[in-house]
């Protein structure tokens, strides 16, 4: 086929690579300012609108003009704002024709440069393409046309698809070469392809051309389809909610962006004071730079986590599971909280400097005296117990050194191992066998567990924390009380939802130490064996010596060393202690103050501490003696010194208010401050005192005695055994919550009396019994505080004064209380808790104890001199003895020949 080329000169305008402009096509580019103005002014020049050459720029070799162009017509130039430099014009072309360039040079100015003009030459349109090119150009056309409709979604562009294949299917052969033009235009394709199309300049070329470009188009958006089915049914839904995620973090940063770039003065946010303003952002803003942090954070510590070690193992994999998450599941939040609980463990193989630090306190030649300085200065008194503390303390020394001494001499007995091998074997060898030295174990460094027993406020937690002190540790309390769950001991399973590590992890963590001292507080209260798991059971695996250096917390599930941790108890009473638990503890006891012990305590120790509490001076409140011991007589009632604490707490509150008053006016217009505090004025400030009223209920009656209880808490106080006679057939009624113990003591007392009725005067005639004779009633005895469970065999004397009391009308002064086991044969026993019980006696305001004689040692060891000074105790052996005791000598009509007998009985 042949062409009659016509040609012409026209401006030429490089399209810069990969932009091509094909005859029917239409495109919009931006121009530099000169190439604008120089079409700017071809437009102003040519009376239609201009054409210019749209030549291809090619990108090999180095952006050479192709052979080939579009003759286009410019449709729109637009011009930039006036004053903005930087921004182009935008050009826009209709292709009408193809060109061949000639003289074609690599030299001459390309777009953005100028415009440049150039011959150009038509090719000829040339003849009909062969009807086979038309019919091959026609099918694969209306192929690309129907796929294209079916892939898209939006209606108007199937329509158009449409369309356009109703075009092509109605198109004559001679017009099927504008045809393809129009349609190559119109799609994508590759650019290598669509240049050699614009070179095409005989229809039957240019037919065979779009043919090809069309199949190539075709099996592209197939396979592409394809690939897009199978990855669309390959994303989990997992990983689609992950790129779900990772937009909407993308969007919310952007407009976060957006807003920041917004903000402008007149924005209401900008009247915000500086601290709100959201250039810094605020923390609640956007966390993704936090949470880098904190992940950064926690890679750095899994990092310091010593070298094949449980805790790096398990961390590492978790690490690795946690990046596999998509970021926002569920799993992902559980596995990284886990992680940030490992990692925050101070696990003692990658502690090592506190190890160092705790081992310099205890080589302090001065550590025993700094020690006991510190236990002096935080409690007074309590000399026994700081003498067993002291012990204590002392062991935990040698022990420290022992186990560093060994740990020494094991080192250097590996060097020198170490030497003897390397001599042996080539240097080759030397470090495998430096790989296989391994640093010696550390060996638990602990004495045994204190257990601290004794009432409330007795200074139990604080003597821990004084311990905690002398040993430069730091003090973790756990407080056990209420506690069910063995899992609040030991943590929950990952499984569990919201689950996470127990107390004793909690408090490893808050102390960042493996060696803190752990008060385990109030471990009688702790729940035994239940549904929940045995909290007691876990207990005793968290202090055994033996089993603790692998203690496992069911959700951390790497054990955990506490051998370096020292643990304390405290519990109010044994009874409740499971034997086990007991067995791994040593016991301190603790008994309740006695008010000179108190009066001390609370002028050294809680004044100081209430004034600074409160912000006042010394100089400011003054409680002379008599003001602290009626606050300690008649507002508290206690063993400690809580109460106390806090009746002192209430007085320097109201000074401070009374001071701070006075200080605001200084002018002299308030009224005059007084610092010392009067007994008289305790009423005003405090209310009126606790006990008063007690105190005056107490009075003298038949068949009513006062013993000696120990309560639930260790406190020592009195307690009334009421008896009365009432209607009945000669039963013994007792009420009060008693157990079987105590309920036994009173059937023991009932007999005793029944037995010695005849001896007492009670009857006439030896064999009758005292409650039928002359008319049958029932004795009913109780004890008050109902509520309160009672039981064990002291109130046995204090029954039998009772009922010997009722049946004998002789009463026994308020101000005696007695203590006493008894037996059948009339002897009366030793029973526990003897100085708690004195202590409350005497702050009952008792004169007069009645306690067995075989506990005599015990008032020996352990009641203070000024106790037993200001009480009188009586030993007694015989129920004949404290009814002589209780009732005064001579009182009770005793017929002295029976007595005697009994006595030989
Ligand atoms: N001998 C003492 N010297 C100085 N202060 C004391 C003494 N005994 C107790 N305290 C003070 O009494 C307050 C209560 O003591 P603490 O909390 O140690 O009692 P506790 O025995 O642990 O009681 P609980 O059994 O109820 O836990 C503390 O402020 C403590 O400092």
């Amino acid at each position: 086929m042949t062409s009659t080329p016509s040609g012409s000169t026209l401006p030429v305008l490089a399209l810069p690579h990969p932009l091509i402009l094909l005859p029917t096509g239409r495109i919009t580019i931006p121009v530099s300012k000169a190439v604008g103005e120089a079409l700017l002014a071809l437009v102003r020049e040519s009376d239609e609108q201009p054409l210019v050459a749209a030549v291809p720029q090619t990108a090999s070799p180095e952006a050479a003009l192709y052979p080939w162009g579009t003759a286009s017509r410019i449709v729109r130039l637009i011009r930039p704002a006036s004053g903005n430099l930087r921004q182009h014009y935008l050009l826009s072309l209709n292709g009408i024709a193809r060109v061949r360039v000639l003289d074609s040079n690599p030299d001459l100015p390309v777009v953005n440069t100028g415009i440049t003009y150039r011959k150009v030459e038509y090719p000829s349109a040339g003849g009909v393409p062969s009807p086979e090119s038309a019919v091959k150009f026609k099918a694969a056309a209306l192929k690309l046309l129907d796929q294209l409709a079916k892939d898209t979604t939006q209606q108007a562009k199937r329509d158009s698809y449409t369309k356009v294949a109703g075009m092509v299917e109605e198109v004559t052969p001679a017009r099927a070469a504008w045809m393809a033009d129009v349609m190559v235009a119109s799609i994508n394709g590759e650019y290598a392809d669509k240049l050699e199309f614009l070179s095409a300049a005989d229809p039957d070329d240019r037919l065979r051309r779009a043919t090809s470009i069309f199949i190539k188009q075709s099996s592209i958006s197939e396979v592409s389809k394809r690939i897009a089915q199978s990855i669309d049914e390959s994303l989990s839904k997992q990983q689609k909610e992950f790129f779900l995620r990772q937009q909407l973090s993308a969007i919310t940063r952007e407009l976060a962006n957006l807003r920041r770039q917004s903000s402008s003065p007149l924005d209401p946010s900008s009247n915000m004071p500086d601290d709100n303003v959201s250039h810094s952002g605020s923390e609640l803003d956007d966390d993704t730079q936090q949470d880098y942090e904190e992940m950064a954070d926690v890679k750095a510590k899994i990092e310091a986590m010593a070298k094949d070690s449980e805790e790096r193992k398990m961390a590492v994999r978790e690490w690795k599971r946690l990046k596999r998450i998509p970021q926002g599941s569920v799993e992902h939040g559980v596995i990284r909280n886990y992680l940030e609980w490992l990692v925050s463990i101070p696990w003692t193989s990658s502690s090592t400097a506190y190890a160092a630090m705790s081992m310099e306190t205890l080589r302090d030649r001065a550590f025993l005296k700094n020690a006991r300085e510190q236990l002096d200065s935080d409690h007074f008194g309590l000399e026994k117990i700081k003498k067993r503390l002291i012990e204590y303390l002392a062991v935990v020394r040698l022990k420290a050194m022992q186990a560093e001494h060994e740990v020494k001499q094991l080192e250097q007995a590996q060097k020198a191992q170490q030497a003897v091998v390397k001599a042996e074997k080539p240097a080759a060898d030397a470090a495998s066998s430096t790989a296989t030295v391994k640093t010696p174990a550390r060996r638990p460094v602990k004495g045994p567990i204190l257990l601290f027993v004794g009432p409330p406020g007795t200074g139990k937690t604080s003597l821990g924390q004084s311990i905690a002190k002398a040993l430069g540790r730091p003090f973790q309390r756990i407080a056990l009380g209420g506690v069910r769950d063995e899992a609040e001991i030991r943590g929950h399973r990952r499984t569990y939802v919201a689950s996470g590590p127990g107390m004793i992890v909690q408090a490893l963590r808050k102390a960042g130490r493996p060696d803190p001292v752990i008060l385990l507080d109030e471990i009688d209260k702790v729940g035994q064996n239940n549904f929940h798991g045995d909290p007691a059971a876990a207990l005793l695996e968290v202090l055994d010596p033996e089993q603790n250096h692998t203690f496992n917390d069911h959700y951390i599930n790497v054990p955990i060393d506490l051998s370096q941790v020292l643990f304390i108890c405290t519990s109010n009473t044994l009874d409740t202690i499971s034997a086990p638990l007991l067995d791994r503890c040593e016991t301190v006891q603790l008994s309740g103050y006695t008010y000179t012990e108190k009066m001390h305590i609370a002028r050294k120790y809680l004044l100081p501490k209430q004034l600074q509490a409160n912000g006042l001076a010394p100089e400011h409140v003054a409680l002379p003696d008599s003001t602290l011991l009626h606050i300690a007589t008649r507002y508290t009632r206690e063993a400690g010194v809580r109460s106390l604490e806090r009746a002192i707490g209430g007085v320097v509150r109201h000074k401070a208010v009374e001071w701070a008053e006075h200080a605001d006016n200084e002018a002299g217009v308030g009224k005059e401050y007084k610092d010392v505090v009067d007994e008289d004025e305790l009423e005003a400030i405090l209310g009126v005192p606790r006990w008063d009223a007690d105190e005056r209920e107490r009075e003298e009656r038949r068949g009513v005695v006062y013993g000696l209880v120990v309560t639930g808490m260790g406190e020592g106080g009195i307690l009334p055994v009421e008896t009365i006679a009432v209607p009945g057939d000669g039963r013994l009624k007792l009420t009060g919550s008693l157990g079987e113990v105590i309920k036994e003591s009173g059937e023991l007392a009932l007999s005793w009396m029944k037995t010695n009725a005849y001896n007492l005067c009670i009857t006439n005639a030896r064999g009758q019994d005292p409650l039928k004779v002359p008319h049958s009633f029932d004795i009913h005895l109780h004890l008050p505080q109902g509520a309160v469970k009672k039981d064990g065999p002291s109130a046995g004397v204090a029954m039998t004064c009772a009922f010997v009391s009722l049946l004998t009308g002789a009463c026994v002064p308020t101000n005696i209380a007695m203590t006493g086991e008894i037996t059948l044969r009339g002897r009366v026993g030793a029973v526990g808790g003897i100085k708690e019980k004195v202590l409350g006696a005497l702050r009952a305001e008792m004169t007069k104890v009645i306690l067995p004689y075989a506990n005599r040692k015990d008032v020996e060891h352990d009641v203070p001199p000024e106790i037993r000074a200001a009480i009188e105790i009586v030993f007694v052996r015989t129920i004949e003895e404290a009814l002589d005791a209780a009732f005064g000598k001579g009182t009770l009509g005793w017929r002295p020949k029976d007595h005697l007998l009994e006595s030989r009985l």
